[in-house]
């Protein structure tokens, strides 16, 4: 759980602007990241017609200083005071978004998972999955200002289909980034895979499992079943790094696109990722080399 004030790592290179500047990295790179079956990437907007790269860039860049300010209310912070302050911030987070994209949920879900997992590596986690378990805590927290309003996409599905959704994935501390896409992108690359197609395929695994309220939301139970079953084939082919992967995630980018599924909650959990991937962490290389050799069992 989260510790109390003071005994964090005080680590300089975990220092508020360096974390804040490394949550805008990883959503600018999972943005950035092309092709991505039915997400806003370099060629345009995916299944959104109110999106596109620059959009995400420009809301990416928006958060900074929320994500600042997460990091140094985490370090002064804990327990529920912090939580309720998180919420607060989060909120704010949200008003900069909508006003830095015109009213746009760009950047919603990534905010939620990223700002969590800032707030646990301020508050003194010193690996991934103590960043993990930290956010984890803090999400299962009472929130007493959590404001009255229409249901969200997200509640609306929980209650329809009782898929847990964002806050489900974090008060379990983050399954599918701890146990599927780092795992996932570090076997890639131990394969000799390019960046790039490592994080394609960490994405692909993610989508391949995920219960996402974005597409059940917007495609049902049978939505589902043709993001998971189409990311798993493309995988089974090998993944995106062969000519036939490519092929199948292309041809998955075409069907999700023509009806309109964007897997949003897989973008930000590879975002969340490659977060925790990109942060200096102290002592990091022998747990990553352990979860690459576990993978391969
Ligand atoms: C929990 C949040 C995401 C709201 O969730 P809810 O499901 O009700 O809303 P909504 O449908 O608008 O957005 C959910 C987003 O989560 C992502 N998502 C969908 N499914 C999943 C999943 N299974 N796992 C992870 N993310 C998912 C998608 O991007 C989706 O757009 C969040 O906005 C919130 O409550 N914020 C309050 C502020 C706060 O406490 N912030 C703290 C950290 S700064
Ligand atoms: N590359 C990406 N492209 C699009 N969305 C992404 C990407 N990466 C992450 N996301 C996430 O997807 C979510 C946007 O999904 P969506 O547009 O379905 O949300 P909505 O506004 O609730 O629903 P709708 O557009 O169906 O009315 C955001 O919360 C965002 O965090």
């Amino acid at each position: 759980m989260t510790r109390p004030p003071g005994s964090g790592p005080g680590d300089p290179a975990m220092r508020a602007d360096v974390l804040a500047g490394t949550a805008v990295r990883a959503l600018c790179a999972e943005a950035l990241l092309s092709p991505k079956p039915g997400l806003v990437d370099a060629r345009g907007g995916g299944a959104h017609d109110d999106m596109d790269l620059p959009l995400l860039l420009a809301s990416a860049e928006a958060l900074r200083p929320t994500f600042r300010a997460v990091a140094f209310t985490a370090k002064r912070l804990f327990g529920v005071g912090l939580r309720e302050e998180l919420g607060r911030l989060g909120r704010a987070g949200d008003r900069a978004m909508s006003r830095a994209t015109g009213e746009v949920n760009t950047h919603r879900g990534a905010l939620w998972a990223l700002g969590l997992l800032v707030a646990a590596v301020a508050g003194g986690a010193d690996d991934e999955r103590a960043a993990a378990g930290d956010a984890a805590g803090l999400a299962a927290l009472p929130d007493r200002w959590i404001p009255v309003g229409p249901a969200s996409h997200g509640e609306l599905v929980r209650r329809r289909y009782g898929t847990g959704g964002a806050r489900g994935e974090a008060e379990a501390g983050f399954p599918h980034v701890i146990e599927v896409a780092l795992p996932r992108l570090r076997l890639a690359r131990a394969d000799g895979r390019t960046e790039e197609v490592a994080r394609l395929d960490a994405l692909l695994a993610v989508m391949s499992l995920l219960h996402d309220t974005c597409v059940l939301h917007r495609g049902g139970r049978a939505g589902l079943r043709v993001v998971q079953l189409g990311a798993s084939a493309v995988l089974a082919e090998g993944g995106a790094g062969t000519d036939r992967g490519r092929a199948a995630l292309l041809e998955l980018d075409d069907r999700l696109r023509g009806l309109r599924l964007s897997p949003g909650g897989s973008g930000d959990l590879l975002a969340a990722a490659l977060f925790l991937d990109l942060l200096p962490w102290p002592r990091r290389r022998p747990r990553a080399e352990r979860e690459v050799m576990a993978c391969r069992r």
